[in-house]
């Protein structure tokens, strides 16, 4: 531990001292941070409500980092100990020993408090919260915590071994050496650090939300099917998926309540979520996690759904 103090008193961990790492949430993007962190060669801690998404998960990272071996990217020996690195558990007394916790649960302010609330008395004092929040505030987040100087954002992208990029965003009370532990963190998952404000929805998801959005309004509009769409989008704009493909592929649920936040939080009727993403998403159709979203992906090939 260093001995540097900071506004609560209490020293930080320094960037060296950060071994081990916990993620809350073995979703598809809990699962992508504890792959990376673990081929960084970060101790692991993940964590889910369900014991079926931490084996589902550990099965996809297994999947990846073997296809990794194939390409020849990654030596099996690496493979084996990356995997080694990666332990799971059901409650927060995994998360004890950590250095930091990233928290990566449904994008639902309230899931977000509640785990915030239950997380905190099970942390040492100098350990860091990170959220991998797509949208909601910060500020708001860290207030639940016992130590909103050692709160922040750090918003990966999604596939998260595939994309450079990592958001870092302060909240009001973040302290700096906060903010250095994981910037530094960042560099060493081989990522590109961007640093946005707090504001709803931050840099990217402010940008790309409402593109999706505004190509579910056209798809709503009848002026396009799902494939004229994506293929417009793909071969006009020359974006790797089409914003109907990318939609399913962050999750529809995610989608919208990111629109929401944007909605509530910047007050704009600009950002006013799609009804035809609302139907969807109350449909339980939310895209490839559901098997079904603006394509079914129940066959070999996805097939538009309309
Ligand atoms: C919502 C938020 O809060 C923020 C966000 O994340 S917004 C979403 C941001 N992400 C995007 O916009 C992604 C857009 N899509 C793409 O960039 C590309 O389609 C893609 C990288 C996903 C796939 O690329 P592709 O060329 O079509 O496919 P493919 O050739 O199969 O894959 C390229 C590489 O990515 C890897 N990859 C693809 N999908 C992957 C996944 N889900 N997980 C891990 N790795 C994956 C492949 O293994 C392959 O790796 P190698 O080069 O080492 O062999
Ligand atoms: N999808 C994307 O492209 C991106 C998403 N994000 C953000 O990452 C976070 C996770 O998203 P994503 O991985 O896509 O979502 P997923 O739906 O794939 O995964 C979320 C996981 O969190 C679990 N979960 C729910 N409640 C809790 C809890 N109390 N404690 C622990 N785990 C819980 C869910 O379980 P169950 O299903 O049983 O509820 C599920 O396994 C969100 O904040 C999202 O906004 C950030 C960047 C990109």
């Amino acid at each position: 531990m260093a001995d540097v103090l900071t506004q609560d008193d209490r020293p930080i961990v320094a960037s060296e001292d950060v071994k081990r790492v916990g993620v809350i949430g073995a979703g598809q993007m809990g699962c992508g941070i504890a792959q990376v962190l673990a081929q960084a060669g970060y101790e692991v801690r993940l964590s889910d409500v369900d014991q079926e998404h931490l084996d589902s998960g550990l099965a996809k990272i297994r999947k990846n980092l073997e296809r990794a071996v194939e390409r020849g990217k990654l030596s099996s020996g690496d493979k084996d100990a990356a995997l080694k690195r990666i332990s799971t558990g059901l409650d927060y007394t995994i998360f004890e020993d950590c250095e930091i916790v990233i928290e990566a649960a449904t994008e639902n302010e309230e899931i977000k408090r509640q785990i915030f609330k239950t997380l905190v008395p099970h942390l040492k004092p100098e350990a860091i919260v990170a959220t991998n929040t797509s949208s909601i505030s910060i500020t708001r987040l860290a207030s639940v915590t016992d130590r909103p100087g050692r709160f922040m954002g750090m918003h990966f992208m999604n596939p998260v071994p595939v994309m450079k990029l990592v958001e870092l965003i302060r909240g009001i009370a973040t302290e700096e050496p906060t903010f250095q532990v994981v910037r530094d963190m960042t560099m060493r998952l081989n990522k590109t650090p961007a640093v946005a404000e707090d504001f709803p929805a931050f840099i990217v998801n402010r940008i790309l939300l409402p593109m999706i959005n505004e190509a579910v309004y056209t798809l709503y509009e009848g002026v396009g099917s799902v494939s004229s769409i994506d293929t417009a989008m793909r071969l006009g704009a020359n974006h790797p998926m089409g914003p109907l493909e990318l939609a399913d592929f962050i999750g529809l649920d995610t989608c919208l309540a990111v629109m929401h936040v944007l909605y509530d939080g910047l007050a704009d009727s600009k950002y006013r979520p799609c009804p035809l993403l609302v139907k969807y998403v109350e449909a339980g159709w939310v895209g490839r996690k559901a098997g079904r979203g603006f394509y079914d992906y129940s066959g070999d090939e996805p097939v538009p759904t309309r």
